[in-house]
């Protein structure tokens, strides 16, 4: 097993860098169904981009990378413990290195450890079979589709769809609301694994297995192969699109798997993936530890950079994007509107949960007078000159700053905030009457971003971790579009109005 160690770093940082092929067909074909110069389209072309880009620099394609969780299952005899060891060896070289962000933080103090080993971190789970090779699983979920998760308990009552009974039909109705409840802040277009039946804990088990399974895979039960095309064909009827700006890829794959259950207990677990499905496996030789076979290898293997041109296109016919140099005024926030793109010049400041509770009741580091704050928690590297460098940095999912967003705003006078997601009605009154805007970024386009980000000009509040931190950071042409206005506004508000009337269409039973 001398090789096993290696072996599982390269597992992660292929898993960390590298879409596997049956995500990326699924992508490119969400991406032929959006019209050119629609904003679906744009955050579809910004997503392919990234794909090719993480591809090339072997860097992250989304900065969090997630509570690393294996499923190894191997032939009897062979040492777990041992396993154990070396894929926590191979996780704290994959973070060193910038393939892993550091993730684990203590829950009562809010240290990280810094190398992603914490109570409970990673997630290893063991089982044995009859086989004579190692089979190693490994998922990247990050934690913005992780709190999109949901699990309802039948009977039940749904906004927009009525009664959900103990039967075929109530089941399809709860997975027809998970899609519509995660609206874009899971990075839609995303992907479900659903569990019937067990209990809370193996519900949930239950349905993140079933995102091991090929986005190709045809479950063997014909109640639930149906069911699976089902709920794909009707959930992108609900036109919440990419990134929630609306559109026509919502879902791109629905796995559902069953387990019997106790009497009283009924529930239906939906483990929400965003597009940035980062999982992958491996076959090991139990003997050297070296890796045999990369898992989910069938079919084409989709290159991103053949969609170049097409991508330029879709680019050219956009509308006007507007430039802002930071500091930003009063008047020229004023100015947006929702659906203008801007790019952004100048200086942002880093800023998510840790600092948004922090400033609450705290003076600011610097002076944020007019100035953008990001919801970002990057990967940052630093060189030996003790230089940071950026290695990846997406937007968070904003909504968790809805409890202090607007206040922030008008304490420090920040004009902008850039986030994914959407915020609340507490932030949109903020934003008109303070005179601020509400950006969205794309999701899980941490390279492409990365990118605009021309140098880190400093950095507060290190005690919070490296991804909660305040960085200083210089961009250069930062897209982002216009989604809350200083005119009561919001694109999220209005697709979530519209997806929930178009929910309202499968009321009716289908499965009886
Ligand atoms: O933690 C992050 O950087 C992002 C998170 O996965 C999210 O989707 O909000
Ligand atoms: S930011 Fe989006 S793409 Fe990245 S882990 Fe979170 S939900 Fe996934």
């Amino acid at each position: 097993m001398e090789k096993f160690q290696e072996s599982m770093y390269d597992l992660i940082v292929e898993t960390s860098t590298k879409l596997p092929k049956d995500v990326r067909r699924a992508i490119k074909a969400a991406k032929e169904q959006e019209n050119a110069g629609t904003r679906a389209a744009m955050s579809l072309a910004t997503i392919t981009n990234n794909i090719k880009m993480a591809d090339d620099q072997v860097s992250p394609i989304c900065q969090d990378t997630g509570l690393p969780t294996f499923k190894i299952k191997t032939p009897v005899g062979v040492n777990q413990l041992e396993i154990k060891e070396a894929i926590k060896k191979a996780i704290i070289q994959a973070t060193k290195e910038g393939k892993l962000r550091p993730n684990a933080v203590d829950s009562l103090t809010g240290a990280n450890s810094g190398d992603n080993l914490g109570a409970g971190v990673p997630v290893v789970k063991f089982d044995q079979w009859e086989k004579d090779y190692i089979d190693v699983k490994l998922i990247l979920k990050g934690g913005g589709c992780e709190n999109k998760n949901i699990q309802y308990s039948l009977p039940c009552e749904l906004e927009g769809l009525g009664r959900a009974g103990r039967d075929l039909d109530g089941i399809r109705k709860c997975i027809m609301h998970s899609v519509y409840q995660a609206q874009g802040q899971g990075c839609s277009a995303g992907f479900i694994g659903v569990g019937i039946g067990g209990d809370r804990s193996s519900g949930y088990d239950l349905a993140k297995e079933q995102l091991f399974r090929s986005v190709d895979d045809v479950s063997p039960n014909e109640d639930l192969r149906k069911l699976e095309e089902y709920v794909l064909e009707n959930a992108n009827k609900l036109g919440i699109g990419t990134m929630g700006f609306g559109g026509e890829a919502t879902l791109l794959g629905c796995k559902i798997g069953v387990m019997h259950r106790i009497p009283a207990s009924f529930y239906v677990s939906v483990a929400y993936n965003c597009w940035a499905y980062r999982r992958m496996g491996v076959s090991i030789d139990p003997e050297t530890g070296a890796i045999v076979e990369w898992a989910y290898q069938d079919g084409e293997f989709i290159d991103f950079a053949q969609d170049e041109a097409e991508k330029e296109v879709a680019a050219a016919s956009e509308q006007e994007v507007i430039t802002l140099q930071a500091p930003i005024t009063e008047e020229q926030i004023r100015a947006l509107k929702v659906g203008d793109v801007v790019q952004i010049n100048g200086m942002m400041y880093t800023g998510r949960d840790a600092i948004h509770k922090y400033l609450s009741d705290h003076d600011a580091p610097v002076d944020l007078n007019g100035q953008v704050i990001y919801h970002c928690g990057p990967v940052m590297l630093k060189d030996e000159a003790g230089v940071w460098h950026v290695k990846a940095a997406g937007p968070t999912t904003s909504i968790r700053e809805e409890p202090y967003q607007g206040d922030i705003m008008k304490k420090f006078g920040i004009r902008a905030v850039i986030g994914k997601g959407g915020m609340g009605p507490k932030t949109l009154a903020a934003l008109a009457e303070h005179g601020g805007v509400y950006l969205n970024a794309i999701g899980g386009a941490a390279q492409y971003y990365a990118d605009c980000i021309k140098g880190v000009e400093g950095v507060d509040l290190m005690q919070f971790g490296i991804p909660e931190a305040m960085w200083h950071l210089r961009v250069e042409g930062f897209k982002a579009v216009v989604t809350m206005d200083s005119h009561g506004n919001s694109l999220h508000a209005d697709v979530d109005k519209s997806s929930l009337e178009k929910l309202a269409q499968f009321k009716e039973p289908v499965f009886k």
